[in-house]
């Protein structure tokens, strides 16, 4: 199957990897540096200490997706509207267009953007560009996704060895995901400390709480079924993953615009819709912003 990945960075080339390892045809639309890199060597994969080089065709060039079957859009969300509206003309009818991002406004961007439907995905791994054309996983790699014609995708997907859930209620994961993401994205890249260290500082937890607490009440007056044990998942983060930096800090660190406006900056605009005051996260979000500024 030709299968395109719209945004050649972490995630894109990891599920672009596996997919090609699995024999498809994988087109990659990236970077001048990522084309170049994956045009002369190929794009590589270090996975549990194995390095895989994956043939795959990279273009700067958004109609090079034209034919694929399926598309799988990887950029940052500041970036959907536009890399959607590039997408567009050459997707055809049939095309499985799916949003594997962060945040939970993207898929109905990107189906504003592209004027065609979006699978929604939530993303349950981590991976890093370690080199123009080099990515390295570094945990997990399951998907839950929710959509029109997921079960199709999935099929594709899971006889790849990733690991896909097809989901009745794909938008309650994605809004669990975002409640993790604004409890401990913005600490992180204000402080610039990964999680185990900032959450053992007296008076954390209760903030992290607090903070949980406003989007808890954002997600109940937007009628959001969140999925069972959110809030101990919530609580067990800095516990799992001590050393981790979120990604808004690593875009701070790299100075690099973060997401955060699809963050606790989407708590805000859905607050503001049901009248609810988020005190904790409006904060949050300044500060984040004062944080990429420097
Ligand atoms: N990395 C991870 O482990 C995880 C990430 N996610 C989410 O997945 C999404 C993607 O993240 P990630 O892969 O890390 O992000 P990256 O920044 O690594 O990848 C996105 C890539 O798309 C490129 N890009 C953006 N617009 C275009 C365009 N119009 N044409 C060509 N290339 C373009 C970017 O280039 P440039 O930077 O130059 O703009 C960048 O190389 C985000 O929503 C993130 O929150 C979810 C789970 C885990
Ligand atoms: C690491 C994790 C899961 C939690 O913050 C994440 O999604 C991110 O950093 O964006």
């Amino acid at each position: 199957m030709k299968i395109a990945v719209m945004g050649a960075g972490a995630v894109g080339c990891y599920y672009g990897a596996m997919l090609a390892l699995a024999g498809h045809q994988v087109t990659l639309i990236g970077r001048p540096a990522l084309v170049e890199a994956v045009s002369a060597n190929g794009l590589i994969l270090e996975k549990a200490g194995a390095r895989h080089v994956c043939a795959v065709q990279a273009s700067t060039d958004p109609s090079a997706i034209t034919g694929a079957q399926m598309v799988l859009f990887c950029v940052k969300s500041g970036d959907t509207a536009a890399a959607g509206a590039q997408i567009a003309p050459y997707l055809g009818d049939d095309t499985l267009l799916l949003s594997l991002q962060n945040g939970i406004s993207n898929p109905e961007t990107l189906e504003h953007a592209t004027d065609h439907k979006a699978i929604a995905a939530v993303v349950y791994m981590a991976s890093a560009m370690v080199a123009p054309g080099v990515v390295r996983h570094e945990g997990r790699g399951e998907l839950a996704i929710g959509g029109p014609d997921a079960t199709r995708a999935a099929e594709t997907l899971n006889a790849a060895q990733i690991q896909t859930e097809v989901s009745a209620n794909v938008m309650g994961l994605l809004w669990g995901k975002l409640l993790i993401n604004c409890a401990y994205n913005a600490i992180s890249a204000i402080a610039r400390m990964p999680y185990g260290t900032f959450y053992a500082v007296d008076g954390l937890p209760q903030l992290i709480e607090d903070i949980t607490a406003e989007c808890l009440a954002v997600a109940r007056a937007e009628g959001v079924t969140l999925p069972e044990g959110t809030l101990q998942t919530i609580r067990n983060v800095p516990g799992w993953m001590p050393a981790q930096y979120s990604s808004t800090a690593q875009d701070v660190m790299r100075g690099r615009p973060t997401e955060i406006d699809f963050l606790n900056g989407e708590i805000l605009r859905r607050a503001a819709r049901h009248g609810i005051d988020v005190p904790i996260n409006r904060t949050l979000t300044l500060l984040t912003k004062l944080a990429e500024m420097q």
